[in-house]
């Protein structure tokens, strides 16, 4: 029975993310912050964890970046898109006049704040650790109000303010469930594969050169991000997500030359892509498995002697 430590409390997006991926018989364990849902799954105390990766609103979860690239590495091995819309949760009896603070994650205020600002104008925003620990202080009469995922509503005793809150339509919000490295998932053919790397020395052009090993190859750059290393200042560690999967062959070239070329290189995992709709450019001439194994035999040939 496979358990699965996610950004809880009972009541997150990233609950409802586990859920997605989890079977009926999977445990599923609330865990206080990022680090320490990751910090689990390192210590064998559970098989997955489930953890918010990036917005399409708000962009990057930092501190999952910032996890994944410390200790022992945890490689994904899929991942969940879920469209974000937000539950305004208050304690009974209030009303939305009377709401004079309100918690969510720094990532869901960012989202709201328009709404906020129409409706709850009085009201000034704090940051909690989770949506659903946003729910837990308003209970506990720390805050008024909490910007939640719909789920916390069933979770907790609080009245329902307002549903479907969104600045922007269609938000979406990415999860990856990762675990510790082991057998990787098949390829499926709509696979994506996830890096961090830093660069070997700081000189002019050095990120071109890293992300031309990819271009090279035919590879699509799906997203790029960077967050300062080791707290200094122009120092980055890019983390890059491509399409296409390490058993191939142009993404296993790529990333040997990425190792060739960084002094930091760990990969975080190929795995199917969530949606169909996230699938990227189809693989150029020339850079398909058959491709490169024509061109191998051609040189074992040469090498050998002949010249076919
Ligand atoms: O706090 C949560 O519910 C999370 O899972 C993180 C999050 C916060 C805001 C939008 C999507 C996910």
């Amino acid at each position: 029975m496979p358990s699965i430590a996610y950004f809880g409390p009972q009541g997150t997006f990233s609950e409802q993310a586990a859920r997605a991926h989890a079977g009926d018989e999977d445990a599923l364990v609330p865990m206080r912050t990022v680090p320490l849902a990751l910090a689990a799954v390192r210590a064998g105390e559970a098989d997955i964890a489930c953890v918010p990766v990036e917005n399409s609103v708000e962009g990057a979860v930092s501190a999952t970046m910032d996890a994944l690239a410390v200790d022992e590495p945890l490689v994904a091995v899929a991942e969940v898109v879920l469209p974000v819309r937000f539950s305004v949760l208050v304690r009974p009896g209030l009303a939305a006049e009377e709401v004079r603070t309100v918690a969510s994650h720094p990532h869901a205020l960012a989202q709201v704040q328009g709404w906020l600002g129409e409706h709850l104008p009085a009201a000034s925003p704090t940051a909690a650790t989770s949506t659903a620990a946003a729910a837990v202080g308003v209970l506990e009469g720390e805050w008024d109000a909490a910007v939640t995922a719909p789920v916390a509503a069933s979770h907790y005793a609080l009245s329902v303010l307002a549903t479907d809150v969104a600045d922007v339509d269609g938000a979406m919000t990415r999860f990856l469930l990762l675990r510790r490295p082991g057998e990787l998932p098949a390829p499926t053919g709509s696979d994506r594969t996830s890096i961090v790397v830093v660069a070997a020395a700081e000189r002019t052009g050095v990120l071109a050169e890293m992300l031309t090993e990819l271009a090279l190859r035919g590879i699509n750059l799906t997203r790029i991000e960077s967050r300062p290393h080791q707290g200094q200042l122009g120092r980055y560690r890019f983390y890059l997500d491509l399409d296409g999967h390490v058993v191939e062959q142009r993404v296993g070239d790529a990333l040997a030359a990425l190792h060739r070329r960084c002094q930091e290189l760990r990969f975080l995992g190929s795995y199917p892509k969530a949606e169909p709709s996230l699938a990227g450019a189809a693989v150029l001439t020339g850079n398909t498995d058959h491709d490169y194994a024509a061109a191998g035999e051609w040189l074992a040939a040469v090498r050998g002697g002949s010249t076919p």
